[in-house]
């Protein structure tokens, strides 16, 4: 029921499609956004899925190390999960999935994985559920709707999610919005990040929370993006998470002094990012900044230039079912 590399094994029915889905990573909590506001990135996973006979999952490439290869994977699982809510039976799945996206890291991977599962399942079935439901389902099973709705619509995504509905709104970032992330090389699961957290917070800390957050949203929405420096700060969790993540609070108070127009925790961390004005030109002085404060608390990083994606999940029609995901994505397909 498994295998890892670059074969092109395929248990796949004939006479049934096969699939292909693209889906962004994102960041979530986008500064003060608790849960609220998420943003899609250029980077990527790829899923591939057909009805088959017996059930195979492959995974590509080093990001996917230790991703459970049998009826566990969470994409088979979610995949399950949707023919159930549209009322049809396929237990049998034939699924591939390559990622550029690093695990537990707070880029989003499990709502990518979510979402592209939500997103390959449905086409494979006609699309019987709106891109509505879908997100429903996806807040769901992620418990926040951010950074689903971000890898599933694009852009930036003010969102909510009440337990039982979630609704939301897409922006798009211009142009000129580059975003530098400093990943750590050490996981966070978003669980143990999320149990440091406390139960209740202070009406002054919510206030400055909305306050912020409400100025950020409009920030986006009317280019002021000089307002990013004075909107991009948090009460509600960063504080919390401070201590699991050496280096972080430097960060955070200083990236504007090295040509941030702001910094955040990506998500449940351990991630931190900045937003940049390419405009600006300070790029190379930011980046030496972030590795250098999270080095010298000891933390190895590496550091990528990104830009927010402005397309959520795609289905992808052009990809050669003959030859494996890897080779389709690597653009190394046979005719
Ligand atoms: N393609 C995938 N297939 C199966 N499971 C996956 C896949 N991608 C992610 N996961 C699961 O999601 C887990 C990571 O989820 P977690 O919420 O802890 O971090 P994250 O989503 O990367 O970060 P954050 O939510 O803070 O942005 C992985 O350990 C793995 O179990
Ligand atoms: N909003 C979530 C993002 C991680 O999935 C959190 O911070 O816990």
């Amino acid at each position: 029921m498994s295998v890892q590399g670059d074969g092109g094994g395929n248990a796949a029915k004939s006479g049934y499609p096969k699939v292909y889905v693209k889906v962004p990573a994102s960041t979530a909590n986008l500064g003060p956004g608790f849960d609220a506001l998420g943003m899609a990135l250029n980077l990527y996973e790829w899923i591939e899925m057909g009805i088959a006979d017996r059930t195979e999952i492959r995974v590509y490439g080093e990001q996917m190390v230790g991703v459970p290869t049998d009826k566990s994977n969470l994409i088979y699982k979610v995949a399950q999960l949707l023919f159930d809510k549209a009322g049809v039976s396929h237990p049998e799945l034939d699924i591939a999935m390559y990622s550029d996206i690093p695990l537990t890291r707070g880029l989003g991977s499990s709502a990518t994985a979510i979402v592209g599962a939500l997103v390959a399942a449905n086409a494979l079935i006609g699309n019987k559920l709106s891109s509505h439901e879908l997100f429903q389902i996806a807040s769901a099973l992620e418990k926040h709707p951010d950074n689903v709705g971000a890898s599933l619509f694009g852009g930036l995504i003010a969102a909510f999610w009440d337990g039982e509905r979630a609704e939301h709104i897409r922006i798009v970032p211009e142009d000129r919005l580059d975003v530098l992330v400093a990943i750590p090389r050490f996981e966070l699961a978003t669980e143990k990040a999320r149990n440091v957290l406390p139960v209740s917070v202070t009406m002054k800390d919510a206030v400055f929370n909305i306050g912020h957050s409400s100025l950020l949203v409009a920030a986006f929405c009317t280019g002021r993006y000089d307002m990013i420096r004075h909107a991009m700060k948090d009460a509600l969790h960063q504080p919390y998470r401070a201590p699991l993540i050496p280096g972080m609070t430097d960060i955070l108070e200083q990236a504007q002094q090295h040509g941030a127009l702001g910094a955040a925790l990506s998500g449940a961390g351990p991630t931190l990012l900045a937003l940049v004005d390419g405009k600006e030109g300070r790029g190379a002085e930011l980046e030496a900044f972030l590795q250098g404060t999270l080095a010298r608390h000891g933390i190895e990083a590496d550091t990528m230039w990104l830009k927010p994606c402005a397309d959520g999940a795609v289905v992808l029609t052009h990809f050669d079912p003959n030859v494996s995901l890897l080779d389709n994505v690597k653009g190394r397909a046979r005719v």
